[in-house]
């Protein structure tokens, strides 16, 4: 049978009008199915015929969204927010579209159109713009008068159902931007600045943060903090999100910009994970299930699905969470803005993309967009 005519055996009348193009396909693979069939010596088998018809499954825009295991929701979304020491600051960040760097006094007017359209969840990030708020130790992360702990005091009362998360870091407020503590050669002091992180997190719970999220990487930091939140009676309200995979790499960039949180020497890659490291991603992860993680958060995400993956079956029974960071949001904007792709597909398409790897919650400077599009 020639191609041609498979083309008409086709019922195209019953196409939808956007799957046309899709009937093409639906030939070739009925031409190999047929093909197939008719070189067997074997009888013909309908079996085979049957399996390859695909597209019933799909063609409606109802039964698109059945063929997903997860739809992306509203309750899955957190959007990260930069908190300055400034009460009245509002500035744009250049190298983030549409992200603001926002004083105490800026952010309930600037959440509540968003609360209302449903926004459910938000991760703290403190931007001490004074240079003199940077020390070696980064003292200013837990200042009860600094931003993050005004803030989570100040969205607990004025946004009851809103749940906060607090980044926790010492890089924001640390002079020179290392997420720990020195030692005199420069490399982290790891027991030391678990230690710190650990007292910044619990601070934030005790300010009442709803969830405490170390970034940090510096090793034993969810064990300590989970001994930190038992000792002082948080551990039964306080969730511990770890970003135990949390790759170095060049999509942060963005987001030290507007965080200026730029090392002032070095890298980090001594304690951010290779990005070729699937296996210290795989150890980290188990290790921080271990050490009493309550959800496990891989970072990037879109370069990193495989490790969402893993992480989906290493930690079976618990949550996790995807950070589509500063640099994938960037390049997404970049992209759109050069016509290589509709903004609003592609913000999509990258979420089910991070969704169907195996993430529950994602982190996204697209929040604000998605609670219209999804209304
Ligand atoms: N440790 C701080 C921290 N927490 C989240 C991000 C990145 C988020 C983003 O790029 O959107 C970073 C930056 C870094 O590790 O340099
Ligand atoms: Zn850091
Ligand atoms: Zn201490």
């Amino acid at each position: 049978m020639s191609f041609s005519n498979l083309v008409s055996d086709i019922a195209l009348r019953d196409a939808h009008p956007d799957d046309r193009s899709s009937q093409i396909s639906h030939a070739r693979s009925q031409v190999t199915a047929r093909s197939y069939t008719s070189t067997t010596a074997t009888s013909v088998s309908i079996s085979g015929d049957i399996s390859s018809q695909l597209h019933a499954g799909y063609s409606h825009p109802l039964s698109r969204s059945w063929q997903a295991e997860r739809q992306l929701t509203k309750e899955m979304l957190i959007f990260p927010l930069f908190i300055t020491d400034n009460p009245n600051e509002e500035t744009p960040i250049p190298s983030l579209p549409n992200q603001y760097r926002r004083g105490l006094n800026r952010l309930v007017p600037f959440l509540a159109p968003l609360v209302q359209k449903g926004l459910r969840s938000v991760i703290l990030f403190g931007v001490p713009l004074h240079p003199s708020a940077k020390d070696a130790l980064g003292t200013a992360a837990d200042d009860p008068a600094g931003p993050v702990i005004q803030a989570i005091r100040l969205l607990r009362s004025r946004f009851p159902k809103l749940y906060i998360v607090a980044d926790v870091c010492l890089c924001e407020y640390t002079s020179h931007g290392h997420c720990g503590i020195l030692r005199e050669d420069g490399t982290l002091d790891n027991a030391q600045s678990v230690d710190r992180v650990s007292d910044v997190a619990l601070a934030y719970a005790t300010a009442g943060a709803h969830c405490v999220a170390p970034s940090d990487m510096n090793d034993g930091r969810v064990r300590a903090i989970k001994l930190k939140l038992i000792e002082a009676g948080l551990a039964h309200r306080v969730l511990l999100m770890s970003y135990s995979a949390k790759f170095s790499g060049c999509l942060y960039g963005p987001f030290r910009d507007a965080a200026g949180s730029c090392p002032s020497f070095g890298d980090r890659k001594c304690y951010q994970l290779p990005p070729g490291g699937r296996g210290l991603a795989r150890r980290a992860i188990q290790r921080d299930v271990a050490e009493g993680a309550d959800i496990i958060m891989v970072k990037p995400a879109s370069s990193y699905l495989d490790i969402i993956r893993d992480a989906r079956e290493l930690a079976k029974d618990m949550p996790v969470a995807a950070y589509q960071v500063s640099g994938e949001y960037a390049m997404i904007h970049a992209a759109a803005k050069a016509g290589v792709f509709d903004l609003k597909a592609m913000a999509f398409e990258s979420t089910e993309g991070i969704l169907r790897a195996g993430a529950g919650i994602v982190v996204s400077y697209f929040v604000p967009e998605f609670l219209d599009w999804l209304s």
